[in-house]
């Protein structure tokens, strides 16, 4: 495991502030949207269709404290084309994660300059609440990353959108569940490409390299896999990339890049200021998450008896709810997977809680690759 102390040179110009929203391409964009509000806590937001002259592509945007989704769907036969051929590819996933920025032209002409290839040039989009300028470039597989400045603009969401057509009255029922902001989003690249696209965004948004681990570090008996996470200079915005490495079976990245079709979001990591109550509140919900076995809780008991770190929150209760735990002398941090969010086996949810600790959990890893081989086994696809 390597944590890297040089964040590069500070940009002259642009800022990156943070994750601003993610979109996701879907079948069924009102019933994705529905789901991740029934099961995680999420809130109708924002809403645009038909009924506010959308003719061709829907979005419903749900919120949670500072985490906006997007989910979109496509509302005619094979218009937009490329939507439509998204879903058949991909099946529901991650489209676009989009950040919000200072100095948007400075990050789009840099980039596009240093060999980003872009989707949209920027343009400024308009509504009786102000302007937002955007422009898109092309990043891993098919998923686009979206720069907004917001500056100018003090509206909800975004120009184009209006409230969303219904309340959920189910929605007040369900418990509260306290999830804050995004972490990070990790993105799975095919075999031999995580170096380039580490590369590709120190080169293009002048990113810097975070932490890694190598796959001599992160194996279980079947499979292994490297990682290696990029963040801004501001270290705001964190993106783990991961490849698998050979080994016995067939790692969980390259499931993913199988029935992905590519590179692309494997997770997105959301956080809490009390993981213990978010879990509790998610499992009332009836969000299924990874297991691992007693024996882990075993191990770490005596591996936190010999460190310095003390852990404030109940052991007997992480156990019970089987989060994850991961430390250094200085700090710790408080993990849970969830099993994936759509059927085919690519996107999955991670809730953190991070007490003076900037890892991913690399003591994790093994328990955790085990609880997902176990899955993977059941699926025929170890
Ligand atoms: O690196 C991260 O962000 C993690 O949360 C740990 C992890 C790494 C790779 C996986 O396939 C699943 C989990
Ligand atoms: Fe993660």
């Amino acid at each position: 495991m390597t944590t890297y102390n040089n964040r590069g040179p500070k940009p002259e110009s642009g800022k990156f502030l943070d994750f601003d929203h993610v979109t996701f391409w879907v079948g069924n964009a009102k019933q994705a949207a529905s789901h991740y509000c029934v099961r995680l806590g999420f809130e109708p937001f924002a809403y645009k269709g038909l009924e506010t002259g959308s003719r061709d592509v829907v979005a419903h945007v749900i919120r949670q404290d500072k985490i906006f989704f997007v989910f979109m769907s496509q509302l005619q036969p094979n218009i937009p084309k490329e939507m439509a051929e998204h879903l058949v590819m991909h099946g529901d996933g991650v489209k676009d994660i989009a950040f919000s920025v200072e100095d948007l032209d400075a990050i789009y002409k840099r980039a596009i300059e240093r060999g980003a290839v872009s989707v949209k040039e920027p343009f400024d989009e308009s509504d009786e609440h102000g302007t937002v300028r955007k422009a898109t470039i092309q990043t891993y597989g098919d998923t686009t990353h979206t720069f907004i400045d917001r500056s100018k603009y003090k509206g909800e969401f975004l120009p184009g959108y209006k409230k969303p057509l219904h309340i959920d009255s189910l929605l007040p029922k369900l418990p509260v569940t306290g999830l804050v902001r995004i972490d990070h989003i990790v993105g799975n690249q095919p075999d031999q490409e995580m170096v380039p696209v580490a590369d590709w965004y120190e080169k293009n948004l002048m990113f810097h390299r975070f932490w890694s681990v190598d796959d001599k570090q992160l194996h279980t008996e079947f499979s292994a896999l490297r990682s290696t996470v990029v963040a801004n200079y501001e270290e705001t915005i964190k993106m783990p990339i991961n490849e698998p490495a050979p080994g016995k079976r067939i790692s969980q990245i390259q499931e993913y890049v199988d029935y992905y079709g590519g590179a692309g979001v494997q997770h997105i990591a959301m956080s809490t200021p009390d993981i213990i109550d978010t879990i509790s509140k998610l499992r009332e919900r009836g969000q299924h998450f990874l297991e691992v076995p007693d024996s882990y809780y075993d191990n770490l008991r005596k591996r936190l008896g010999n460190s310095p770190v003390s852990v404030k929150e109940d052991m007997n209760q992480l156990q019970k709810l089987k989060i994850l735990v991961d430390f250094d002398d200085k700090g710790y941090l408080l993990q849970i997977f969830t099993k994936l969010m759509q059927d085919r086996p690519t996107l999955f949810l991670e809730v953190i809680q991070r007490h003076n600790h900037q890892g991913f959990g690399a003591g994790n890893f093994k328990a955790l690759f085990e609880a997902f081989e176990t899955d993977q086994a059941e699926r025929g696809n170890l």
